[in-house]
């Protein structure tokens, strides 16, 4: 097996700070408007490479700062955001990889695409950023500010109404930009005159919505290489799925040497509701009933979970028929235990809850180690959660094919068992049943309504996916809630860095699953 679920980790290829070209045409530079948003950085003059690009004490400052006062800024900016995700590690002095001149916007903002790295607890990320330096920074980009040095303010280009336009007209007219390339899907149909609007505050990556025809995902945290969103939405599209979004372009750039995805255009599912947003409004309207169960409040979402665990079953087939299957042995099922307690290991040296529950953790992956199998191996979601779910017109769309956006790109690229998407849906099912509990009073009978909500809805999912599938997730229970108890701790560390009052969320999924026996995802 060339995949299996267990593939090590690849080392991350060289490194160093890579020259960039001066740029070849720029985004935008067919527009006629007058010293708008279709001014390039080219045509202007207004930066030419990293190399040239000049320092706020002299030179042509029309191009920025240098790249040392970038260096500086980033530094205080990046741990802040969102989709920075070396928070709570020990950080390394910020390395700008790229800084490619992209285009003039409003007659004097440059904008530079930068790939930079930095070092994160001994763990190598890189980071994409879109730059815009202003000499006067207007009003409503206050909020993209990262900060200024002698002339110019550096402010998060992707807030800025104009550059998203900028790129959804390059990836409409498939341009070049430097070694930036701009793809439009063969017979994909772009509306290049919507108006873009960021969301993405509070998500791992930062997108742009046009009208309601399509989103751009500009992938924030960079692995070289092709990004497993576009390829698997590509894949999906081409099978025929009713449950993904249709690809439409791709931007795409040589990250240390590396051919890598940068941003993904797909279609926009417009009127769709989102799976956690429907998820907890129902749990919602169960806590407003004093007394009736699950079953008997209006809200209840059982045949919802049921569609969706059918949804998810589809998805995996056309998974399993596009990029084939592999079964597991014993030893690599064994194998795949001992990498969970490793990435336990490695979690509890910077989350203290995980390292107080640490023997526990070990203990419990043990006693599930080689139980079960043989068992099939996959490409996956690989970060399936109500999140990820959008409730369309005629049933449910999955987004965001990244996987686990903290693990290495060969390992998100592999093959899986599909138990672990499972295992992720039953996770939030858990989450949304017991979020309105994080950080108030313990209150025993809200904490039974709430496990009664999240058995309900776990079972009627995993029902749904053994009508569609043959195969009942609930009969793998020991590697099943290995798989929820891998997945609890990866969530103890992302609330950790991201939401600390929601960190008791998982804890208390991951006390439920070490506390006593060999672990077991079974419902009840
Ligand atoms: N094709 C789509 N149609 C409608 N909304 C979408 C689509 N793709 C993403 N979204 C919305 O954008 C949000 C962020 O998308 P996602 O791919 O999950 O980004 P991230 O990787 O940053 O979490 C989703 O929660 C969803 O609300
Ligand atoms: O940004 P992504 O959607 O790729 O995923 C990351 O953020 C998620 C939160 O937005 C996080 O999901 C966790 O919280 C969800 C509720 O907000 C819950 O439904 C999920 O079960 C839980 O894992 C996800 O883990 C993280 O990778």
């Amino acid at each position: 097996m060339t995949t299996p679920e267990n593939t090590p980790a690849a080392g991350p290829p060289g490194d160093g700070r890579r020259p960039v070209p001066p740029p070849t045409e720029g985004v935008g530079g067919e527009s006629d408007d007058t010293r708008g948003a279709g001014d390039t950085a080219a045509d202007s003059g207004a930066a030419g490479g990293a190399s040239a690009t000049p320092g706020t004490g002299g030179g042509d400052d029309r191009a920025g700062a240098s790249d040392e006062v970038l260096v500086e800024l980033l530094t205080g900016w990046m741990p802040a955001q969102r989709w920075f995700s070396g928070k709570g590690r020990t950080l390394g002095p910020v390395e700008v990889l790229s800084r490619t001149p992209v285009a003039v916007v409003r007659g004097d903002a440059v904008i530079d695409h930068v790939v930079v790295a930095v070092d994160a607890g001994g763990q190598r990320q890189r980071y994409q950023l879109w730059i815009g330096w202003h000499p006067w920074l207007p009003s409503i980009l206050d909020h993209a500010r990262i900060g200024s040095s002698g002339n110019w303010t550096a402010y998060d280009g992707l807030q800025d109404g104009e550059v998203s336009a900028l790129l959804l007209d390059a990836l409409a007219t498939d341009r070049t930009v430097g070694d930036l390339r701009f793809r439009r899907e063969p017979d994909a149909e772009i509306d290049a005159t919507a108006p873009g609007l960021v969301i993405g505050a509070e998500q791992s990556n930062t997108s742009v919505i046009y009208g309601q025809s399509s989103i751009l995902k500009i992938f924030r945290r960079l692995e070289p290489g092709p990004n497993p969103d576009a390829e698997v939405h590509r894949a999906l599209h081409a099978a025929g799925s009713t449950h993904v979004a249709a690809p439409l372009g791709e931007i795409t750039g040589p990250v240390e040497g590396v051919e890598t995805t940068l941003g993904l255009l797909t279609s926009f599912f417009a009127g769709s509701a989102e799976g956690w947003a429907m998820a907890t409004a129902s749990v919602r309207d169960l806590m407003a009933e004093g007394d009736l169960r699950a079953d008997e409040v209006g809200g209840d979402w059982a045949s919802e979970s049921r569609r969706l665990g059918r949804a998810v079953a589809e998805v995996h087939a056309d998974l399993a028929a596009a990029f084939g299957t592999a079964e597991l042995g014993p030893e690599e099922l064994a194998g795949l235990t001992d990498t969970m307690i490793a990435t336990a290991e490695d979690t509890a040296e910077h989350v203290p809850s995980i390292a107080q529950a640490l023997d526990r953790i070990r203990a419990a992956f043990r006693a599930a180690a080689g139980v079960g199998g043989p068992v099939t191996v996959q490409r996956i979601h690989g970060d399936l959660h109500l999140g990820q779910t959008l409730r369309v017109l005629n049933g449910w769309a999955i987004i965001d094919f990244e996987g686990e956006p903290s693990k290495p790109l060969d390992h998100r690229r592999s093959r899986h068992s599909p138990l672990r998407d499972v295992a992720g849906m039953l996770r939030s099912f858990d989450y949304a049943a017991h979020h309105s509990l994080a950080g108030g009073p313990s209150d025993a009978q809200h904490l039974y309504r709430a496990t009664e909500w999240a058995n309900r809805n776990r079972n009627a999912f995993c029902e749904g996916y053994a009508a569609a599938s043959g195969v009942d997730p609930r009969s793998f229970g020991p590697l099943l809630g290995a798989f929820e108890l891998d997945k609890a701790v990866y969530e103890v560390a992302y609330e950790h860095g991201n939401r600390p009052g929601w960190e008791p969320i998982p804890l208390l999924a991951v006390k439920r699953l070490t506390e006593s026996g060999p672990v077991s995802g079974g419902t009840s």
